[in-house]
């Protein structure tokens, strides 16, 4: 990424965990723009992270080699439409984090031709511990494959996929994930402060335990199950919780939540593709 300059179209809540994660990173806050039509927001990521911010997206793409569409799936092609001349003339690389939108309508809307990398990320970019697939078009050369590679993987774990049908698993999984386990943390600091726990410990407990579980899933030999199986004494409590779990169709429960969103991600795909 050496020298690369990276525009990010829209300033909001993924765009601020990526540019957040890439800083802490050691990517340079001067090869940094950002284009958000919001006065105090552009005032807030230029005060937060040291960035050029601008409101015109034409200014921000002037100088990029990677420009990452962060707009709503609801505005992406209107801001395409709007950026494909410049496009053109500039060659960067597209990176749309847009959920459901197909390469196909983005190549469309920006003009045949251009290099577009599709990428699914998520918030814990911010503190480094990001979750991103990515799928490139055949216009996308390998330094531009590496270019959003290499973005991606400064703010965490990065996989590619060949079949562009699976973006819209990948966005129920990691995509919206973190918001499932803010959920369950929320849920069980409420129940462990309605067990008689001051707020403040609930809440350090539960994050502390969030926090090793996933570690120790990621370091163990052993699969998921096997770790449950090993805090599920036989008689004790764990047992009792998890009986409640299984018994009240959590894991049924689970596969009609992602199948919503994966569903949500094609519809949004064909409502707002079709234009
Ligand atoms: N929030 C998340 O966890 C994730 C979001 N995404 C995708 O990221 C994209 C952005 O989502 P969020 O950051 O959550 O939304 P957001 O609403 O927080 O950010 C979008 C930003 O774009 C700005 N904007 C609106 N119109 C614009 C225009 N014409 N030109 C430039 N900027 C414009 C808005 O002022 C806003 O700050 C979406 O397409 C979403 O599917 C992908 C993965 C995770
Ligand atoms: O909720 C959404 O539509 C976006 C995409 C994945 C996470 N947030």
């Amino acid at each position: 990424m050496e020298n690369k300059t990276i525009a990010f179209i829209g300033g909001g809540n993924m765009a601020r965990s990526l540019i957040g994660g890439l800083i802490a990173d050691g990517f340079p806050a001067d090869r940094i723009r950002v284009a958000e039509p919001d006065p105090e927001q552009r005032g807030n990521l230029s005060a937060t992270f040291g960035v050029r911010v601008t409101g015109d997206n034409r200014d921000a793409v002037a100088d990029a080699d990677g420009v990452v569409l962060a707009v709503k799936p609801q505005v992406i092609r209107d801001v395409a439409t709007e950026l494909a001349p410049q496009l053109a003339r500039t060659g960067a690389v597209v990176i749309s984090i847009a959920a459901g939108i197909r390469e196909s309508d983005l190549s469309r809307w920006l003009g045949d031709g251009l290099p577009v990398v599709r990428v699914m990320p998520n918030t814990p970019s911010l503190v480094q511990t990001g979750a991103t697939a990515l799928y490139a078009n055949t216009a996308t050369s390998t330094e531009q494959r590496s270019l959003a590679e290499s973005l991606m993987r400064a703010v965490g774990l990065t996989c590619w996929l060949d079949d562009e049908n699976q973006m819209n698993a990948v966005t129920a999984v990691s995509g919206s994930g973190p918001a499932y386990f803010f959920l369950l943390m929320e849920s069980m600091e409420q129940a462990g402060a309605d067990l008689g726990l001051p707020r403040e410990t609930a809440r350090l407990l539960t994050l502390q335990t969030a926090l090793g579980a996933a570690k120790m899933a990621l370091e163990s030999a052993e699969d998921v199950a096997t770790l449950r199986r090993q805090v599920t004494s036989p008689g004790g409590t764990t047992e009792q919780a998890i009986q409640a779990f299984e018994d009240g169709g959590l894991r049924e429960l689970v596969e009609q939540a992602l199948k919503a969103a994966a569903d949500r991600a094609e519809s949004l795909g064909d409502e707002l593709g079709n234009q």
